[in-house]
């Protein structure tokens, strides 16, 4: 792994380059850029993440709990180890590398966290954009959307959080197999259950993407007006406010402002596409 910090006029990013022999790492000229030598170093003092909270001690479900089914049953029997009992994995002959050569890329899960205000569905939509023009297929799991439908039952509980972003991880897995360019843009606060999404997939194919804008910059926007309710203390847990976020310690790549100014969505996402460019993802 190298660490490289780029470092544009108008936009100060830093990521990761995934040198995998599998797929090779080609040169990088788009960007006027610095190269800094450690994972870690890639943060440097003025690339310091927003600490809006500190690491929650409750949010993760007890490991040992039994839990019932609505029948009164024991759900631990049927689920040993998290996984039902007597199932067995039906292969198929067309496989992920088959997908892979019709649609000509490579499947993976670009994985966007951060506050709420700081940009993620926007710079989602933004890069979908640049890579649909490019004849490239993605698809979105934006937190927001699929809280209608597949994780309409979810709360803003710590254990509700888990869970939303262990669905999203597995669907986002799903499309990656499919071959889809999959982006997930939720606030997901949670480094263990970030780390677990990219544990489904193999090494290099979860590119995670921090939004490191500050707590106030997502505040002063507040599209919703939810800050403003959080604040009031009408909304609960708020991230930032009243709940943790745990930013990143070694995402792929970290987008952040350049002194007070923000680069543009397409700045962003064009730094997301130089990034799968040069790893492979855009070819199959
Ligand atoms: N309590 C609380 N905390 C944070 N956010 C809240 C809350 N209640 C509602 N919202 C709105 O829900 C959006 C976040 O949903 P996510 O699925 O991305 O959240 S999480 O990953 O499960 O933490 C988030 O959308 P974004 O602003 O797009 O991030 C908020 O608009
Ligand atoms: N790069 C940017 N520069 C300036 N404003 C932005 C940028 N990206 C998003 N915004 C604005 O910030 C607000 C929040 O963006 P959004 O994408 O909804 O964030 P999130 O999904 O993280 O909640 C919106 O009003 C959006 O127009």
């Amino acid at each position: 792994m190298i660490a490289k910090n780029y470092n544009c006029c108008f936009l100060n990013c830093s990521f990761i380059d995934s040198s995998s022999p599998k797929l090779g790492v080609s040169s990088f000229n788009s960007f006027d850029c610095r190269l800094i030598c450690s994972r870690g170093a890639a943060r440097s003092g003025f690339l310091k993440p927003v600490k809006a909270m500190e690491s929650s001690k409750t949010f993760h479900i007890e490991a040992n709990k039994t839990h019932q089914d609505v029948s009164g049953g024991n759900l631990d029997k049927k689920f040993a180890n998290g996984m039902a009992e007597n199932v067995v994995w039906h292969k198929c002959s067309v496989q992920k590398i088959d997908r892979q050569e019709l649609l000509q890329q490579k499947g993976c899960v670009i994985w966007i966290t951060g506050l709420s205000g700081s940009g993620k569905s926007t710079l989602a939509c933004a890069l979908a954009r640049g890579l649909h023009m490019r004849g490239k297929l993605t698809y979105i799991l934006d937190g927001d959307n699929v809280r209608h439908g597949l994780n309409k039952d979810l709360t803003f509980k710590a254990e509700d959080r888990v869970e939303n972003i262990r669905r999203i991880g597995e669907v986002a897995k799903l499309f990656a197999d499919a071959g889809v360019i999959s982006i997930a843009s939720l606030i997901s606060p949670y480094r263990k259950d970030r780390d677990a999404c990219r544990a489904l997939l193999q090494e290099g194919d979860f590119i995670e993407v921090f939004m490191d804008i500050p707590l106030q910059v997502c505040e002063a926007r507040d599209p919703k007006g939810l800050y403003k309710l959080a604040r009031a203390g009408k909304i609960k847990g708020f991230t930032g406010i009243d709940d943790p976020y745990e930013p990143p310690l070694k995402s792929e790549i970290v987008l952040q402002q350049m002194g007070e100014i923000c680069p543009s969505p397409s700045d962003m996402a064009d730094v997301v596409i130089s990034y799968l460019e040069r790893n492979g993802y855009l070819q199959a």
